[in-house]
């Protein structure tokens, strides 16, 4: 059945074979904070704030380091391919200390790079400036007080340094990617000020130099927050300039932008401008509502730009989601699926004959092909994918998932 496929594939100009390599050496960001709605493990109580918000109170959540490793290694068994961490800087392994943001160590993520690099994973991380005290008054590197700024400066510092360790250590370049939450529920007065003390902050923050062999800078803009509604600091035209202007990667969240737009279409202009682009793959539902994601038009669009630009070895595609009203691994197993598939889907695009057709003015062929490639049989490569990795077709996924449901995550009171 598969060599037929492959036939298929060929005979519209597609090696498989090719698709299939590239599916193994394009790594997916799995992003630590599916697996305990954000809460992190500093001590508190987990409240999430900064207009980040999780519904649902689905058993299982893990309460410590061990549970999300554990949680963690059962989704990588449901993965295909290799794939990295996304580790948020209030996730540290602090030993039941109590350290503070701008007081975070390569010392308290060791753990995590060792476990990383016993799972063979790639790790990226962030630095955590929301959930915190000094972010409740709706600001940290724009704040106009200068206390607050500088414990955030620290803050983000730090976890440079901490990416650039883990990126050495495990012989991966960390990608560090900066989101801060600044924004105002009602019309400012000045937004002006709030983005250049933005912009001073980040150049305070990025000013020690890092070998790119170890650290990637990122930054993350959003649209709106819940309390940010009327004005968001870090808008996506900020940082756009901001990293145009000092090459830092851009990170483009599927969740933040207004509700029709689509990021795909942006890949290939930004791309133009910055060296390096981090994807948060996300689904919005109405908001920034980080739905778990799925094979849908809009995730396909953005596949389909990242090979069609080229743009895999320039991309890092991370994931964005938490949903706490299903089961946290089915989410991580589910939504980081789906990125993969879309993203073989369109390796699996003809694409050659597609651009013949266009430069030759020829749409008619164009919208045929489209059309048809639709309805090939890219199930069969991606059943193939999943057997060559040794983990669950489409049709086992959901016994792994309830097994270890009733074997581990009942167990959690
Ligand atoms: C945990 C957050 O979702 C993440 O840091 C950030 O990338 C974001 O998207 C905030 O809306
Ligand atoms: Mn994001």
């Amino acid at each position: 059945m598969f060599d037929q496929v492959k036939d298929k594939y060929a005979s519209l100009g597609v090696d498989v074979e090719k698709a299939l390599e590239a599916m193994t050496s394009t790594p997916i960001s799995l992003h630590c904070w599916q697996g305990d709605d954000v809460g992190g493990f500093e001590g508190g109580d987990g409240t999430l704030g900064s207009g980040l918000a999780v519904t649902g109170n689905y058993p299982g959540k893990a309460r410590s380091i061990d549970e999300l490793r554990q949680d963690l290694e059962q989704a990588l068994s449901l993965l295909p391919g290799s794939h990295r961490l996304n580790l948020h800087a209030m996730y540290g392994d602090f030993g039941g200390k109590s350290v503070d943001r701008d007081a975070i160590e390569p010392a308290h993520f060791q753990s995590w790079i060792d476990w990383c690099r016993q799972q063979g994973l790639g790790m990226d991380f962030n630095p955590s400036c929301f959930s915190h005290p000094n972010a409740d008054a709706g600001f940290t590197l724009s704040s106009p007080d200068q206390g607050i700024r500088d414990f955030w400066i620290a803050h983000c510092r730090a976890s440079r340094q901490i990416g650039a360790v883990i990126g050495e250590q495990l012989g991966s370049p960390c990608v560090t990617n900066i989101w801060v939450p600044d924004g105002m529920k009602d019309l400012p007065a000045d937004r002006l000020g709030f983005r250049q003390r933005l912009e001073a902050s980040l150049d305070a923050v990025l000013e020690e130099k890092l070998s790119p062999a170890h650290n990637i800078d990122a930054v993350e803009s959003k649209l709106f927050g819940i309390g940010s509604e009327s004005f968001v600091v870090g808008s996506h035209e900020f940082y756009m300039g901001y990293a145009f202007k000092n090459q830092t990667a851009l990170c483009l969240d599927a969740g933040h932008f207004h509700p029709t737009e689509s990021i795909a279409d942006k890949i290939s202009s930004v791309l133009m401008f910055v060296p390096e682009l981090l994807l948060h793959v996300s689904r919005g539902v109405r908001w920034d509502s980080d739905h778990v994601v799925l094979f849908d038009d809009a995730t396909q669009a953005i596949m389909q730009e990242l090979v069609r630009c080229d743009a895999l070895p320039r991309t890092h595609i991370g994931l964005d989601f938490f949903d706490a009203s299903i089961n946290r691994i089915a989410a991580w197993a589910i939504g980081t699926r789906a990125a993969q598939k879309c993203l073989l889907l369109a390796l699996l695009e003809p694409r050659e004959k597609l651009r013949q057709a266009e430069l030759e003015g020829d749409y008619t062929s164009r919208l045929l092909l489209l059309e048809t490639a639709k309805a090939l049989p890219w199930s069969v490569v991606w059943e193939e994918f999943c057997r060559r990795n040794n983990v669950p077709g489409e049709l086992a996924l959901a016994d792994s998932i309830r097994q270890y449901e009733r074997t581990v995550l009942a167990g959690r009171a």
